[in-house]
């Protein structure tokens, strides 16, 4: 089954209110998407591609700075807030049993006033980064509550979970990521863009400036994901999984490297969704099916598992 499109546009940012009927037609549509497939492109969110856009543009300006530039903002360099900053290239395995990924990222996990930001070449990062985090925020909400409905839950359900989202306390993440064209000489056997993997949290939104990801299907096998220009793409993560009782599937997905000759460079914007630290994680169909875990708990586990003491 191929990724399906559905039009959010009743429960898009621009509305203030959405009706009992469209609410009941909206959740059926991404119970289907996330039981069968883990993955929905969701189309009238209300963020624009003017606003991708513009993230995407900064996020490159950044990137194309030279190293000593990006290093002062490294990840781990951050008290407090051990996700935070640059991934330098090369340097992450989303599968540990590939070479590493061939990518850079900015993980935008504090929004804490006491953080250092780019600047310089730079200028703008700040607020253009935080406001879209805002945006993702305010859409994440929107599909919880509508999952939540969609198992006939109390739409509060995984919204009280999320209290804290861009406040201490939970590790909600924006990344931006970066592909620089791909040196096929230099390229180690097995060696991709960006390993299978599932995500951690609750959801996960991306925009992608083009096409390479592929999902995995029920059979095995990995599916493009075509362009669904406008489109946000939402998946499903480890930790929604195991909270509906493996209901909602969290599926793998990985990057493919370009055709050889093709030098382009590819951006992409994941907006990872993780529930509070303090959140208590119980499958919500009472099948006790997992014991409980909080939010921050599991996080750190899996992190843990992925980067060893790194
Ligand atoms: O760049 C992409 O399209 C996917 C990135 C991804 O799956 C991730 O960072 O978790
Ligand atoms: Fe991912």
């Amino acid at each position: 089954m191929s990724i399906p499109v559905v039009d959010f546009g009743a429960c898009s940012l621009r509305e203030k209110d959405v009706s009992e009927e469209q609410m009941i037609s909206l959740s059926k549509d991404l119970e289907t998407a996330f039981t069968e497939v883990g993955f929905v492109f969701l189309k009238n969110t209300g963020i624009t591609q003017e606003e991708v856009d513009r993230v995407m543009a900064i996020s490159k300006t950044f990137f194309l700075q030279p190293d000593e530039e990006k290093q002062p903002f490294s990840r781990k360099s951050f008290a407090g807030s051990p996700n935070h900053g640059w991934v330098s290239f090369g340097i992450e395995r989303l599968n540990p049993s590939r070479p590493g990924d061939l990518k850079e990222a900015f993980n935008i996990t504090s929004l804490q006033p006491d953080i250092k930001w780019p600047s310089g070449a730079a200028k703008g990062f700040r607020e253009i980064q935080t406001s879209f985090f805002q945006r993702c925020k305010e859409l994440s909400l929107r599909v919880l509550k509508v999952m939540a409905f969609s198992l006939g839950l109390d739409p509060e359900v995984f919204l009280s979970a999320h209290r804290f989202i861009g406040e201490e306390g939970n590790c909600s993440t924006l990344r931006t990521l970066y592909y620089p064209p791909v040196k096929h000489e230099e390229v180690k056997e097995g060696q991709l863009r960006c390993g299978e993997h599932s995500d951690y949290g609750s959801i996960t939104l991306l925009f992608k400036s083009s096409v390479g990801l592929q999902v995995r299907q029920r059979s095995g096998e990995f599916l493009c994901a075509p362009a669904v220009p406008g489109a946000v793409l939402v998946n499903i993560a480890d930790l929604m999984q195991r909270w509906t009782g493996d209901h909602f599937v969290s599926v793998l997905h990985r990057v493919l490297l370009p055709p050889p000759g093709d030098l382009s460079t590819r951006q992409s914007l994941a907006f990872f969704v993780q529930p509070d630290d303090e959140a208590l994680i119980c499958c919500c169909d009472g099948s006790n099916k997992y014991p409980p875990v909080t939010g921050g708990g599991y996080i750190a586990e899996r992190f843990k598992a992925s980067y060893g003491q790194n």
